[in-house]
């Protein structure tokens, strides 16, 4: 059969599509460090099940049943949690690369670069998750495609907006832009955690149809859901029920409404199953252990009679096909990144540009900030080079240069490493996604951010010299301050580079004081020595 050659030039054979399996999967949360100890919570318990090529799987479950996790753990996803268990493709134990190449991931939180219009943030994603064999033409098509598919045209040139400050789409819009985000690659597994929610039931549908579509590709799709109504619940093939952190069911949707009938939960004529099956193993509050103990009966049933035989069926796709490489129809991208290095960097830097010029709030603030710092400083230091004799106001010209060197290094770096924090998901979610690499991020960022800094330090020392009274030796004051100015770039760029690097805000912090010591004590002893 011939291979369907999809848009991120990975190819498929329809007639052996994507089949993942996970076997015995236990997720243990907690434990504490070894400062503090907290109790490890067991969220997952011996979780296996499957997809093929061609299905659409729906995770459903009361909330905090363990869907989110799941979806997490197949993708990849999680960080310190304790994982035991089994993830194959097409009987083969597959690593995080592997997945990360083969898969889309349409997370519960959506995401985005605020200061974009829908149509940007497309435009985006299809440089930069796109393989560089597909032509521009192409990409722009694929961009108009699924505009109209998840009905994005209408806000196409609206900005995605910032929360709290900028009004921008509205939430279900924001919600498609993510599944368009991820639907642009045409992956061959296609993991989605509540697409739905947010949604009218006439957008839930499309989305939803859109998933669909993907099946008739051959494609995997595998989705949590929320609350379907009958027509979206009726468009998937097969149902895992998660109760506890425990598989309450795991087949077609048909072998479910007997399952129930056997459970003596049978589903109400003209109700809708979904409702009515997370609904019969949700924890109600009042009756938590009954619950509790009709959860574990239903866990315990489907495992000792309907579950064995899926069992057999799960251990089966584990296990490699005799002939040929498992993993033979699927091409995978030799880089996690598919985007070239250039073609990263014009792409942030363009988006960086973008988040100054169309957001300049930051740069408001920032010489706002310096101004008024200016203003304070030289009230304190007026006229210093002016009084005592001249030995006196060199020295007292010196100390008062160090303390200036050491506000602007700690008042650039603070506010880049705190500012960094509140764009930090938004940076690892790309990250992880591959769409750049953390250098490109890290330089981009601060190209386009030196000249802010530029401007700040330098009006900072503009109006310092005005206010010291400088008696004499402007060059040394000069020479010092291009000397500050360096150095609290240097201090931006430290910034950046260590939140980047360590990925996580505490650490960021708690670096950044011994890296920015060596740099503030250089320019202090250079201004002392003159
Ligand atoms: N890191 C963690 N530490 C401790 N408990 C956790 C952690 N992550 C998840 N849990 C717990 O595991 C359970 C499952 O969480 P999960 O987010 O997977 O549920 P869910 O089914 O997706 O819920 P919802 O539908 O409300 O999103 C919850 O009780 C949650 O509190």
């Amino acid at each position: 059969m011939e291979e369907i050659e999809l848009g991120d030039g990975s190819a498929l054979d329809p007639a052996a599509g994507v089949t993942y399996v996970w076997s015995n999967l236990n997720v243990y949360a907690g434990g504490g460090t070894m400062f503090k100890k907290s109790p490890k919570v067991h969220i997952l318990k011996n979780v296996s099940g499957m997809c093929e090529g061609g299905q659409m799987l729906a995770i459903m479950g009361a909330s905090g049943a363990g869907k989110t996790t799941l979806l997490n753990v197949l993708t990849y996803r999680t960080r310190k949690l304790e994982i035991n268990g089994d993830i194959h493709i097409n009987g083969k134990a597959v690593d995080k690369r592997t997945v990360a190449g083969v898969s889309a991931y349409v997370q519960q939180e959506d995401l985005f670069t605020g200061i974009f219009t829908v149509k940007e943030q497309l435009h985006f994603n299809a440089q930069l998750r796109i393989g560089k064999e597909v032509s521009q033409r192409e990409r722009r098509k694929r961009v108009t495609e699924v505009m109209t598919e998840l009905g994005l045209n209408k806000c196409a040139d609206t900005r995605i907006g910032i929360p709290g400050r900028v009004k921008g789409i509205s939430g279900g819009e924001k919600k498609r832009l993510a599944f368009a985000c991820e639907m642009i690659t045409n992956p061959l597994l296609l993991l989605c955690d509540e697409p739905t929610s947010g949604l009218d039931s006439f957008m839930a549908q499309s989305v939803v149809k859109a998933m669909k579509r993907l099946t008739g590709l051959g494609k995997t799709v595998i989705a949590t859901i929320h609350q379907p109504n009958s027509e979206v619940f009726a468009m998937f093939d097969r149902l895992l029920i998660l109760a506890e952190g425990r598989v309450a069911f795991l087949g077609e949707v048909s072998e479910a409404h007997l399952f129930f009938t056997r459970m003596e939960r049978p589903c109400p004529a003209n109700y809708n199953p979904g409702d009515h099956f997370i609904y019969s193993l949700a924890v109600r509050g009042g009756k938590e252990e009954e619950c509790r103990q009709f959860i574990s009966h239903v866990c315990d049933s489907f495992r000792d009679a309907e579950g064995k035989d899926m069992d057999k069926r799960i251990e089966k796709a584990m296990k490699p096909p005799k002939n040929g490489d498992p993993l033979s129809n699927i091409k995978l991208p030799k880089s996690p990144y598919r985007a070239t290095w250039f073609n990263q960097f014009w792409a942030m830097l363009r988006r960086s540009a973008l988040e100054v010029i169309r957001d300049p709030l930051l740069l408001g603030v920032k010489i706002g900030q310096t101004m008024f710092f200016a203003v304070v400083f030289g009230l304190i230091y007026l006229n210093v080079n002016q009084k005592g004799s001249y030995d006196v106001a060199a020295r007292n010209l010196s100390s008062v240069l160090f303390i200036f060197i050491t506000n602007l290094t700690f008042s650039n770096m603070f506010p880049v490493i705190t500012t960094f924090s509140a764009v930090m998901p938004l940076f690892l979610r790309e990250h992880w996604n591959g769409l750049y690499r953390t250098d490109v991020y890290f330089l981009t960022k601060t190209l386009v951010e030196i000249p802010i800094y530029l401007i700040g330090p330098f009006l900072f020392m503009l109006t310092s010299y005005y206010m010291v009274g400088l008696r004499a030796g402007a060059e040394y004051f000069f020479i010092c301050s291009a000397i500050m100015i360096l150095v609290s770039n240097v201090a931006v760029s430290y910034g950046y580079m260590i939140s980047c690097i360590s990925k996580n805000y505490q650490t960021a912090l708690v670096l950044s004081t011994p890296l920015t010591l060596p740099l503030m004590l250089f320019g202090g002893f250079y201004v002392q020595d003159r």
